[in-house]
């Protein structure tokens, strides 16, 4: 049976007949035409001809305007007209399709052949739990900031004060690129000195996400002379380089750290409910897909919110959800295609009191991510780590925040500061 990808589509249109669009996206985006072709080359054709899977039209009911009016559109890609990559299956189900009007992408699945060309993340969840030695409650990670024209001592003494916290992981801030204040092989060994000073008065390990930039030919070796200065987790912003690229990176052997992808830019993409590509689909699965260990995305609690269902979405496809179709599924092939799961890290206006909200809802498989919520705490940034590993604590005991903060100073001040979110 020839393999496909399935992508769906909502379509929003006041009065088109949707059927008849599902046809032309199928046509449009394979063999270009069909019912013009002489029954021979049809013959021929027939092999890289998308396929209608599915047509859902929602009928605005007399409350709404008929502006809603919309459909789900699913369409199947035969394997056979595009390179196992990401760009190549992008361009083919959202290439030109993007750009013709009121059409999102909210869903692709992969055909077990499509799947095979990936390995996913090279640690994954477990693999960051077992290089911490954490794993019985969801991971804490700090943001370094204010860190752009800072000189190294400064740089140094930051890391230090989150890391003393009691912090699992720091990532640099994205927007630190290559400079001469801080170069890269410098930033790293004045942290990694930083974290074992700090490591002694903890007795913890930690992982420092450095910032990989630089132009894309360079990024591979960039990554291997960040690695030979001692870095043991790289932070990337996928969405500004490419997924390939993220892929390239991941499925090199030399590249043995794991990578943390950041969604700056992903705002231009997932948004409207009319255009782009769906964050599930963004920040999900062709995360994981493209090997990221640990993916980072806005939480529907602090500063820059996405909506609840679409968080947990993202969930879904980076710790269970299935990225196969089962259009033309091979049981015992999928079997060996399972990829790793991607640690999620709901972030951006994080604080103590949203604790107890993250944790609802991704349980204990989740890295609570601060960076304004722990260098702004009032006692200072190693307060704020630790504030926010008290509300760790008490969530998991089942403890109130406001129970457990009369025995802990520091969550005392944060609660204090930014309140709680029930
Ligand atoms: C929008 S997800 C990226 C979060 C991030 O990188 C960041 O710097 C958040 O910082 P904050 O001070 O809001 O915790």
């Amino acid at each position: 049976m020839s393999a496909y990808c399935l992508a769906t589509y909502r379509s929003f249109d006041e009065k088109a007949d949707f059927h008849k669009k599902a046809t032309g996206i199928a046509v449009g985006l394979t063999v270009g035409s069909w019912t013009e072709l002489p029954e021979a080359q049809k013959a021929q054709m027939e092999k890289h001809l998308g396929k209608v899977v599915y047509v859902e039209v929602h009928e605005p009911g007399p409350e709404e305007p008929a502006s809603g009016r919309y459909a789900d559109i699913t369409i199947a890609y035969p394997d056979v007209n595009f390179s196992r990559d990401i760009p190549a299956l992008l361009v083919t189900v959202f290439g030109k399709l993007s750009m013709d009007g009121k059409i999102k992408l909210i869903d692709l699945k992969f055909s077990t052949d499509f799947l095979a060309g990936f390995s996913g993340p090279k640690f994954g969840m477990q693999g960051v739990r077992d290089i911490l030695g954490v794993h019985d409650r969801p991971l804490l990670m700090s943001i370094f900031k204010s860190v752009v024209g800072y000189e190294l001592p400064a740089l140094r003494e930051q890391f230090y004060l989150q890391a003393a916290g009691g912090v699992d992981l720091i990532k640099d801030d994205e927007i630190l690129f290559e400079n001469p204040l801080t170069p890269l092989e410098k930033r790293i060994e004045i942290c990694m000195e930083a974290a074992a000073q700090a490591s002694k008065e903890t007795g913890q390990k930690l992982l420092y996400a450095v910032n990989l930039t630089g132009p894309t030919s360079k990024l591979a070796a960039q990554a291997k002379k960040a690695i030979n200065a001692g870095a043991n987790a790289l932070l990337f912003n996928v969405l500004a380089y490419g997924f390939d690229v993220l892929h390239e990176l991941s499925a090199d052997p030399e590249i043995t750290i794991p990578i943390m992808a950041h969604p700056a830019m992903a705002g231009a993409t997932y948004p409207s409910p009319h255009y782009g590509i769906s964050p599930s689909v963004l920040l999900g699965k062709l995360m994981r897909l493209a090997g990221a260990d640990l993916v980072l995305f806005p939480s529907p609690y602090g500063s820059v919110v996405m909506p609840r269902e679409e968080n947990l979405a993202i969930k879904h496809v980076l710790l269970t959800g299935d990225l196969h179709n089962d259009y033309s599924y091979n049981a015992s092939a999928d079997a060996q295609l399972k990829l790793a799961a991607s640690f999620p890290v709901p972030s951006a206006g994080i604080h103590p009191g949203l604790v107890p909200l993250i944790l609802r809802d991704f349980g204990q498989d989740v890295i609570v991510n601060a960076g304004g919520g722990i260098h702004g705490h009032p006692l200072g940034t190693i307060a704020g780590g630790r504030a926010f590993r008290q509300a760790i604590d008490a969530t998991l005991q089942g403890i109130q925040l406001r129970d457990y903060a009369q025995n802990h100073p520091e969550l005392q001040s944060a609660i204090d500061t930014w309140g709680i979110r029930e």
